[in-house]
This record gives C-alpha cells, structure tokens and sequence, in this order.
C-alpha cells in the first residue's frame, strides 16, 4: 500500500500539490483523473520519488519512499512518464530488457531473460521485438514502454498519461492488458495511471483519486468518484454518467 501524507509540493516558487493525502491500493487500476494542471503529474512524480516535497511524506509499506535508496526503490516501483528519452537504433527487445537493469545491473540471468520474454508475450509485441522504436508508430512504441515497465517486476507500476494520442483499439488492448496484471493474486501489479479520458476510467478504473487546483477532490471506489455530482464539480463542466447493461458506466459530457 502506497500512503500519501500531507503532501505539499512547490515548484519555481508556486505551491503545485496542496496537504495531499489518499492511499494508493496495493491491486487493481488506481485511476488519477482532474483538470490540466490539477497536480496529477506531480503526485505521480513524487510518489516516484522524482519530485521531493516540501513537507509531507509518501510511505511504501510504511517505509518512507524518498529515503529509500534509489536501487531499492527500482524493485518496487516502476514509474512511465510523459516523455520517454530517444535512444537511436534500440530495439523493442533491448527496451523491455532494460526494465530488469534494476535486477542484474547488466549480468542478466535466466530469471531476467525468461521475464523479458514474458512481457513480450504478456503485451503482444512477437511480431515487433525486433524492430528499432523509430521505426514503429506511437501506440506500438507505448505498448513496448509499458511492457518495459512490467519487465521490471515492481509490485507498483505508476503510467502517466500511457494512452495519450493512440487510438480507441490501441488504448483498449493496453487497459485490458494492465487489468489483468493488476488483478488479485501472484504476481499483482497495482497500476497507478493519470488518465485524461473519463471514458477509459469509467470501464476500466478501480479505485480513483480526483485532484483540482492541487488539493485532493475526490477519492474512492471507481462508481464513487464516477458520478455526475463529483465530476461535474471537478471540471466545472456539466457531466453525466449513465449505466450500462453489462455494470459499467458511461461517462456523457
Ligand atoms: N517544472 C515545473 N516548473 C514549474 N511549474 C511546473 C513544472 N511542472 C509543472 N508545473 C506546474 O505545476 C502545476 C501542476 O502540473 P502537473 O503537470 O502536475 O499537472 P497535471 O494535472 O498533470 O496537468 P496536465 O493534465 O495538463 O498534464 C501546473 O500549474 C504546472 O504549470
């Protein structure tokens, strides 16, 4: 379990998340949702350990996560954000197996090998192990990032805005894919993810913590959050949601 306590961060002088505090579940998607700007980036940087706050604490199974030694903290949290760097010429198979790094400090064992493959299969990049990154288009080239995130092995995997710019099909093969890695049992991996579309957080999220203007909003059971009152409130805009025939909800904005 991830716990956010009274988190206060600035950045350039500007008070970014406000005396945050929620606690992140240990299975399942853990949707971040909010306006532009509301902090979500932010929180998720420094649950990473990324971003230091000014006063406050985010504790991973009761250890503070900022005093965690960083080659400890790459066994337990696996962090994609926005920008991923450009290395010329790697392969999708060289990405994935970077995620072990973290593991065998560049003397990878069977152990490393056999997860690599595994995430390969897991995230159905056969057919493009092969390729270079800049050969392929944006929502393959986001599948193998995401891929290299689970190869990691880390019980937390925190994705910042995975699904941005890829297509309906793509977003959805990825959220199914990270829903059943994050579903109770061996091998559970909690996926954290900052998601702008209200839609894909209402099929697939779990758990959700709103934020606005850098305070928590809103947290709770995904139907909880999910509702027209608290998101209407949270984008000051006019939303409804709807329930469909199978359990789930659609979002109407
Ligand atoms: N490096 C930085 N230096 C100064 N201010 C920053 C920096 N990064 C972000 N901010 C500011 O912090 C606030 C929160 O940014 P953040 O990226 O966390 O929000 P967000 O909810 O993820 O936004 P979006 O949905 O637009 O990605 C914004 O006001 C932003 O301008």
């Amino acid at each position: 379990m991830i716990s956010v306590q009274n988190l206060t961060l600035s950045l350039e002088g500007q008070r970014v998340l406000k005396d945050v505090s929620t606690t992140l579940p240990d299975h399942g998607i853990t949707a971040i949702i909010g306006p532009n700007g509301a902090g979500k980036s932010t929180l998720l940087h420094s649950v990473a350990a990324l971003r230091a706050p000014d006063s406050g604490s985010v504790t991973l199974n009761g250890a503070d996560i900022h005093a965690t030694p960083a080659a400890e903290r790459a066994k337990l949290l696996a962090i994609l954000t926005q920008s991923q760097p450009q290395i010329p010429r790697l392969t999708v198979r060289d990405l994935v197996a970077f995620g072990r790094w973290p593991h065998h400090r560049g003397r990878p064992g069977p152990e490393d090998h056999a997860l690599v493959h595994a995430a390969i299969s897991q995230f159905e990049l056969h057919r493009i192990e092969s390729a270079q990154l800049d050969t392929l288009s944006g929502g393959q080239r986001q599948r193998a990032y995401v891929a290299m995130a689970w190869a990691q092995g880390t019980p937390y995997m925190l994705l910042d805005e995975p699904l941005s710019a890829l297509d309906p099909r793509v977003s959805r093969s990825i959220m199914s894919r990270l829903h059943q890695i994050s579903r109770p049992g061996r091998d559970t991996r909690a996926v954290v993810i900052v998601l702008h579309d209200l839609q894909i957080a209402a099929q697939w999220a779990d758990y959700v913590v709103a934020l606005k203007d850098g305070e928590l909003f809103a947290e709770g059971i995904a139907g909880s959050v999910l509702a027209d009152a608290p998101l209407s409130a949270l984008y000051d805009s006019e939303i409804s949601v709807r329930p469909l025939d199978d359990g789930r909800i659609a979002v109407l904005t």
